[in-house]
């Protein structure tokens, strides 16, 4: 009886392996029917390409993939073991995949951001869905106005904190960090982190820490083990960083529920209206409070994301907006004249900022040139392409880089004209795509160009800047969130007067 219980399981856990095994050969086999559609390295059996990247740092990675495309006119296919990744390079091709709900999902590799922040950026399915719907307005218009009074108060003390460089070369990057942090913690938790005056926060340092730790994890494939990077010194030092992140938001969340709860109970004998939000955590406390289904969980990794989003974003963004104003003194005059024009006093309007248009077009044309190199979805059922199918399985790259120099929709590609922005449209809607698009778009796109561009030109109403660099292009990238100078963002910054 009891070898006869024996024999059925064996039997049943056999078909269950010859079953899977069955299923993980046709679905490999339909992934390398796809890939016979795209040129790519030679690869080996198990390893695929991976070993190329073995000891690269990222800007050998980055490296590696560029020479790759090089070699392709219209997309290209990597495997990363039994991974393949189907990289787009054709706007066409592109469109096909932001407006497909089968190409909705982020790979697996945001998973290990979702250990930090479990909001949008990473979430699935009908999570995500409903969520991307209730935060959406606290990105609008509305909002913003209530948070250009912070966008001020943080870049005057910028402008004044630059002072104390004047006349050295820094690498901007850490200045531009602490006012970046400073706005972002104002405008999301509506607390003063003090990061522009020297005060250490551990929130901060957690931050850093932990996106070091997701990255490093992103892009060496033996830590995209769970087991590996669990018996790493790493996983102890995320751990303790992310608990603090987590806590220390949870008690912000719960000191302004209190307070809520109380002005609400003064509001009700005075009858006075309610005051409205002017933070993105007030904001989605009000939509709870409405009956919007934002949990206690949702608004903590909300609020985390939309910072940790926001954070190294802009803050690259506005260095490297920097340093092309520094190395094209004309464009920086032109930028110059219209601040000073438009901007006067410590006290911008949303209107004000918005009139800055070339200081937007040189934006717009740092973000071609630096913006992100790449990002990557999950495909899970049929996208249809131009000339063949991605199937489900595959991991498809928008390689940004390369769609954003292509000379087929770019006149002199490798030249920097923010000109090139003003007055004309683009030559493919899916050629220009810093803030990548479709639904899962970048909700913040408003928020970092109002922010970064006060910034910008309250700094150019007092200073001037230059650089040793002579042209952008002796400038090395390397992957990051965006694509970032190995050597930094240096610069010499004067007082203009
Ligand atoms: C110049 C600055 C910025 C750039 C270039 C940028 C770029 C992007 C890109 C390319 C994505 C899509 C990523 C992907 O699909 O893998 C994204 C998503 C996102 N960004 Fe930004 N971003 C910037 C600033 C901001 C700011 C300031 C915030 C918040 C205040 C923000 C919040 C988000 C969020 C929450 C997502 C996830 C959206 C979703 O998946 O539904 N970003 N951003």
């Amino acid at each position: 009886m009891m070898l006869q219980g024996m024999e059925s399981l064996l039997i049943a856990s056999s078909l269950m392996i010859v079953g899977f095994l069955i299923f993980h050969k046709i679905r490999r086999r339909k992934l390398e029917k796809l890939a016979e559609h795209f040129p790519g390295p030679r690869t080996l059996p198990l390893f695929g390409n991976a070993l190329m990247f073995l000891g690269k740092d990222m800007y050998g990675c980055f490296e590696i993939i560029r020479d790759v495309a090089r070699n392709s006119n219209s997309g290209f296919r990597i495997w990363f073991g039994q991974d393949l990744h189907v990289y787009l390079t054709d706007p066409k091709d592109v469109e096909n995949v932001m407006t497909n709900p089968n190409a909705i999902e982020k790979d697996h590799v945001y998973d290990y951001f979702r250990m930090v922040a479990d909001g949008i950026f990473s979430s699935r399915g009908k999570r995500w869905w409903k969520n991307r719907k209730l935060v959406n307005p606290a990105f609008g218009t509305k909002q913003l106005e209530h948070y250009v009074a912070t966008f001020n108060k943080h870049s005057n003390i910028f402008a004044e904190r630059v002072r104390d460089h004047c006349g050295e070369t820094i690498n901007v990057l850490n200045l531009i960090n602490a006012v970046t942090i400073d706005v972002l913690c104002e405008s999301v938790l509506g607390i003063e982190i003090g990061a522009q005056s020297g005060k250490a926060s551990k929130f901060v340092q957690s931050i850093g820490v932990c996106l070091d730790i997701v990255f490093k994890r992103i892009f060496n494939i033996h830590f995209h083990s769970d087991i590996v990077f669990k018996l790493s010194p790493e996983s102890k030092i995320f751990n303790e960083h992310v608990k603090y992140l987590h806590s220390f938001t949870s008690q912000i969340i719960s000191k302004a529920k209190a307070e809520r709860q109380k002005m609400k109970e003064r509001d009700r004998k005075n009858g006075e209206l309610k005051a409205p939000p002017t933070n993105f955590m007030e904001k989605f406390l009000t939509i709870q409070e409405e009956g919007g289904e934002l949990t206690d969980y949702d608004i903590l990794h909300e609020v985390l994301t939309i910072i940790i989003s926001g954070f190294d974003t802009s803050a690259m963004t506005a260095s490297a907006v920097m340093l092309m104003l520094a190395i094209y003194p004309d464009i920086q005059e032109k930028a110059r004249r219209e601040a000073e024009e438009i901007l006067s006093g410590n006290s911008a309007s949303l209107e004000d900022i918005n009139r800055l248009v070339y200081l937007e077009a040189v934006t717009k044309e740092t973000l071609r040139l630096f913006g992100p190199p790449l990002f990557l979805r999950k495909i899970k059922g049929d996208v249809p392409l131009e000339n063949c199918t991605l199937v489900e399985g595959c991991t498809t790259v928008v390689f940004v880089y390369d769609i954003h120099k292509n000379p087929k929709f770019w006149d002199s590609p490798e030249e920097f004209m923010p000109e090139r922005f003003i007055g004309n449209s683009l030559k493919h809607r899916y050629c220009y795509l810093p803030f990548s698009s479709g639904p899962r778009n970048c909700p913040g796109q408003r928020f970092a160009n109002v922010s970064m561009k006060l910034i910008l030109a309250n700094l150019l109403r007092h200073y001037k800047l230059s650089t040793h660099i002579t042209d952008w292009s002796q400038i090395k990238m390397k992957l990051d969130v965006l694509q970032k100078p190995v050597d930094g963002y240096p610069l010499k910054i004067e007082p203009l007067r």
